[in-house]
């Protein structure tokens, strides 16, 4: 059973009567905002049992189409909708919109019941399991995953710390120290309102949708951001939490709703028939494992399908017996980063049976191989032409990526099999924490192992067919070099 929603008091799991009363209250609540209309179809759940805390059911049958709630944009908890809009306006403006919904949501939650979002809070969760709160031994039960390197809780902190104490200690007014803290000066204080800026920053990145203005028509999905809490600059749009809409839980296979965004409202429908009983899902986009622990704290198999493995520039220049991959140092590179096709790092994807190699090693990575690849004349040859390299997977490609995926998986202390022992052997819903993070660590690098293992396999088939390819071309006096060439 999930341990995310405790009373505050006892620090004790919420028993079912009080959850249910505080899903009835929060109902109660919403319903009574202007604008909000909840349809009686249906209803919030505790599913606390599958590890899944609240979430949404169908309580009869409902068309495709359908509207399951309506919620004014008045509604949502943002800065837009706070008064805290008003009294702090400046300080407000200065702040990214991830840091400005942090403070409005601390000033909302420090009010207590005069928030108007008060009965909101209550459901909320206070305890997450995204990797931002766990230890270093849990997170080494990671082992090379590299979700490990965009936790950046380093940077969060320090944002919170240099951009919302300053603002929080100059306002005592409006930000009232909680009862056991008789200021926000000193390091107990200053840590208190760490953990309360985390708790907010978990619940925008897990929670909050992105808010369009009334005028764009595109439809959002949530949005965890990159790193860390914060953001790159395209990813700048207001940030709000949507009372209900985020009571739903996600599913890649079982999406069943979307939230529309609409000019007074935003209304969540059902795009597929549901049946009553049946959960309501919306869909988190196609992340892979380790991102969805990364961002919202739980994995299933149903993401599966989106598991990648990420081979760093460095990785492969290594695999290329290059001495390092400093650009200003690698003219080979220097020539990519010209045409702007040059990464810190590549993703391949998890192969499916229809996928072909084109699929799941990007035209970028091949264009690095190749050229890594090419004789010192070869490499004049392709500056001359000022153009970037055509990609090709050939066998002198194939033993780079080889290399570099065969020395990745030696980083994971553990095998395929060790790991798949180890899941049959940890609950599949785990009271504690541990048991639990440990669980979804070994699923994300599981993962990860098998991908690394499909791509080898993919490109062991790949060489057979180049191989098998050249001999036959050979024999026929290289007439159908061309025409047959397998395809990369
Ligand atoms: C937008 S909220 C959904 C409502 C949430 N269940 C609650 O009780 O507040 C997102 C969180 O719900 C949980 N969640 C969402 N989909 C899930 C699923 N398919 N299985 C388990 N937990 C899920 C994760 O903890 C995630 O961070």
């Amino acid at each position: 059973m999930s341990s995310h929603f405790l009373d505050p008091e006892t620090n004790s799991l919420v028993d079912p009567q009080t959850f249910e009363r505080e899903s009835h209250d929060f109902l109660t609540w919403l319903k009574s905002n202007p604008g909000v209309h909840v349809s009686p179809k249906i209803s919030l759940t505790d599913l606390r049992s599958s590890g899944a805390g609240r979430g949404v059911v169908a309580c009869t049958n409902i068309e495709e189409g359908e509207d399951l709630f309506s919620i004014s944009r008045t509604t949502i908890l943002s800065v837009q909708n706070s008064d805290l809009r008003t009294l702090l306006a400046a300080d407000l403006d200065e702040l990214d919109p991830w840091l400005s919904l942090m403070l409005v949501m601390i000033y909302e939650y420090l009010r207590g019941e005069s928030s108007k979002w008060a009965p909101y809070f209550k459901i909320l969760p206070s305890r997450f399991d995204t990797l931002m709160f766990w230890s270093p031994a849990e997170l080494q039960e990671l082992q090379a995953s590299p979700v490990i390197e965009k936790i950046g809780k380093q940077g969060a902190d320090e944002a919170i710390r240099n951009k919302i104490l300053p603002i929080v200690k100059a306002n005592p007014l409006q930000f009232q120290p909680p009862n056991y803290l008789e200021s926000w000066e000193g390091e107990v204080a200053a840590n208190a309102l760490l953990e309360l800026a985390h708790m907010m920053g978990s619940l925008i990145m897990a929670y909050a949708f992105d808010i369009e203005k009334p005028e764009d028509d595109d439809d959002q999905e949530e949005d965890g951001g990159d790193d860390g809490y914060m953001t790159d600059d395209e990813d700048q749009v207001p940030k709000g939490m949507v009372p209900l809409a985020d009571l739903l839980n996600a599913d890649a296979h079982r999406n069943n709703a979307r939230l529309f965004q609409e000019e007074g409202t935003l209304v969540m429908k059902a795009i597929k028939p549901i049946s009553q009983g049946e959960e309501i899902f919306n869909d988190y986009g196609d992340l892979p494992r380790a991102e969805l622990l990364r961002r919202y704290g739980y994995v299933t198999d149903n993401y599966k399908l989106f598991d990648v493995v990420e081979l760093s520039l460095k990785e492969i220049c290594q695999a290329a017996g290059l001495e390092d991959a400093v650009v200003e140092s690698q003219p080979k590179l220097q020539l990519l980063e010209e045409f702007d096709i040059l990464d810190d790092g590549y993703v391949i994807s998890r192969p499916a049976a229809e996928n072909s190699v084109h699929d799941i090693f990007s035209a970028e990575l091949l264009a690095l191989l190749t050229i890594l690849t090419q004789t010192p004349s070869e490499f004049n040859a392709q500056k001359s032409k000022n153009r970037p390299p055509k990609p090709r997977l050939e066998s002198a490609q194939v033993e780079i990526l080889q290399r570099a995926l065969w020395t990745k998986a030696t980083y994971y202390p553990t095998s395929i099999s060790e790991d798949e022992q180890i899941l049959a052997q940890l609950p599949y819903v785990a009271e504690d924490a541990s048991s639990r993070r440990k669980r979804m660590a070994v699923q994300v690098r599981l993962g990860e192992k098998e991908t690394l293992s499909a791509a080898l396999s993919m490109l062991e088939h790949h060489l057979t067919q180049v191989t098998e390819h050249r001999k036959r071309s050979a024999s026929n006096g290289g007439e159908t070099r061309q025409a047959k060439m397998p395809r990369v």
